[in-house]
């Protein structure tokens, strides 16, 4: 499967008042590839819901949809997952998702951790923070070199994240990043129609 491009990543916290749909859908017409649903509430018939729209709304883009956290809600839904270091087992996500799925894992600036997750059966691995992150301000930091070593070792989809923005997003490309995954630099924005903007903008830059 090739991933590339931009990974818009929900957040519970930034998209209230009615904005997550419109706001995802913008991200998706700018180009978004794939989708993470971030909510890390406990009100499971929210999620349920938002999450059955958002894989229509992906479906109807040709995106993919993943859950974050829950592999339980992502098995409902038959989507894909991304897991953290103390999310639950990659292995039994794999066991219950099926081959096709996609499911991502957390490294932050861990290679080492990285080949356990992709012996675990993980579609792709995700390192950051790359800089400063407004959602996450505690994630350990990763570099463009730890990133550039990675590309070197591993034949699946790179994902960068932690403050990444149209601004200092090239570099992560150029280190080799497959994907960049956004937070704030894409729905920390005022309108639907500058979500789109900023989708655009970093699509865009994959293409350059
Ligand atoms: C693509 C991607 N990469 C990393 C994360 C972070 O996952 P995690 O460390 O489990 O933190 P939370 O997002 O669950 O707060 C991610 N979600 N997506
Ligand atoms: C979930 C997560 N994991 C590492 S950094 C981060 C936050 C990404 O959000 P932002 O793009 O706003 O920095
Ligand atoms: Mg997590």
């Amino acid at each position: 499967m090739s991933l590339g491009g931009l990974y818009a990543i929900t957040d519970s916290a930034l998209l209230t008042d009615g904005k997550l749909l419109p706001y995802v859908e913008a991200a998706l017409a700018g180009g978004a590839s794939l989708v993470q649903y971030r909510d890390k509430s406990v009100d499971t018939v929210r999620r349920l819901e938002e999450a059955t729209r958002l894989k229509e709304l992906c479906g109807q883009y040709d995106a993919h949809l993943l859950i974050n956290d829950d592999l339980a809600l992502a098995s409902q839904l038959q989507v894909g997952v991304h897991l953290g270091r103390d999310d639950g087992s990659l292995r039994e996500a794999r066991q219950q998702l099926g081959p096709d799925a996609l499911i991502g894992a957390t490294c932050h600036a861990s290679l080492e951790y990285a080949e356990q997750a992709v012996a675990a059966g993980a579609s792709y691995v995700a390192f950051g923070r790359f800089f400063p992150s407004v959602t996450k301000p505690g994630t350990p930091a990763a570099t463009t070199g730890l990133l550039r070593e990675a590309r070197e070792r591993f034949a699946i989809p790179i994902i960068a994240i932690g403050g990444i923005t149209a601004d200092n997003a090239r570099q992560l490309y150029d280190a080799g990043a497959d994907l960049l995954a956004v937070v704030h630099g894409l729905f920390g924005a005022d309108s639907a129609a500058e979500v789109r903007r900023r989708a655009l903008e970093f699509t865009a830059l994959k293409i350059c």
